[in-house]
């Protein structure tokens, strides 16, 4: 069967979508597990998130692992005139969040609070789903793929991007277009994938 790349989407959301309350909470826990073993990871001082949406695995215990070993958390926020382009704002606990276009809530524009792009370390990215060579496909904004346009593994490193996903998540094979950017790393409550 050679579904369209709107099908997947849709498929792999109402999928994800009907984890339990449960499920959701024991995969988060398992996913900040595997995320600490890992070198990209212990090594990090400033890194990008997002807030869980549409049944994406939670970063929360992630965020607060982060906080407590006093690194700096990033989150996505609308480009206000540059459509299809996301800004990345340090995040904390006083960080005051509205709700974007999408209903998703996000940092309070505030030009000081902006990091470029290139000065975080790791880039842990939303997907809804990717298969097993890395490819990645999201909400279908293109917001991820325009931020990782520019990554490159030797060339331009910053920030290593890690797609985070559930288990159900994964799809035989993704139908590549030529702006896709495959990911280096995946990272799911059981597994950590590596290309
Ligand atoms: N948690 C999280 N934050 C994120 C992303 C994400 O995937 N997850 N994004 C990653 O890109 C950006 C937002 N991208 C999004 C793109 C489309 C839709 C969405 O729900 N689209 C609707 C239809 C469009 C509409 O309502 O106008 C849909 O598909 O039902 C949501 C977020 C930035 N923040
Ligand atoms: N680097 C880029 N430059 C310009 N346009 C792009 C780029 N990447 C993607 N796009 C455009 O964005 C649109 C959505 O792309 P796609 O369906 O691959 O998004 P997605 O991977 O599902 O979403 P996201 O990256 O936000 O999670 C496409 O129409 C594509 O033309």
């Amino acid at each position: 069967m050679n579904l369209s790349r709107q099908q997947i989407r849709q498929h792999v959301r109402e999928r994800r979508q009907q984890l339990s309350d449960a499920d959701q909470r024991l995969a988060a826990e398992s996913l900040l597990c595997q995320l600490q073993s890992l070198p990209q990871f212990q090594n990090a001082n400033r890194v990008g998130l997002y807030l869980a949406n549409d049944g994406e695995i939670d970063p929360e215990p992630v965020i607060q692992h982060l906080w407590h070993k006093g690194c700096d958390v990033y989150l996505p926020v609308l480009h206000p005139f540059s459509k299809g382009h996301l800004l990345f704002l340090h995040y904390d606990r006083n960080t005051l969040l509205i709700r974007n276009q999408y209903g998703i809530p996000e940092p309070r524009l505030d030009a000081t609070a902006i990091a470029p792009l290139t000065s975080l370390d790791l880039l842990l990215c939303p997907l809804v789903a990717f298969d097993a060579e890395g490819n990645r496909l999201g909400m279908g904004g293109g917001f991820y793929d325009r931020t990782l346009s520019r990554w490159h593994p030797e060339a331009n490193p910053a920030p290593y991007p890690v797609g985070l996903a559930h288990n159900c998540q994964q799809v035989e094979a993704l139908p590549a277009q030529e702006w896709d950017v495959p990911l280096p790393m995946i990272a799911t409550p059981d597994k950590v994938w590596q290309w």
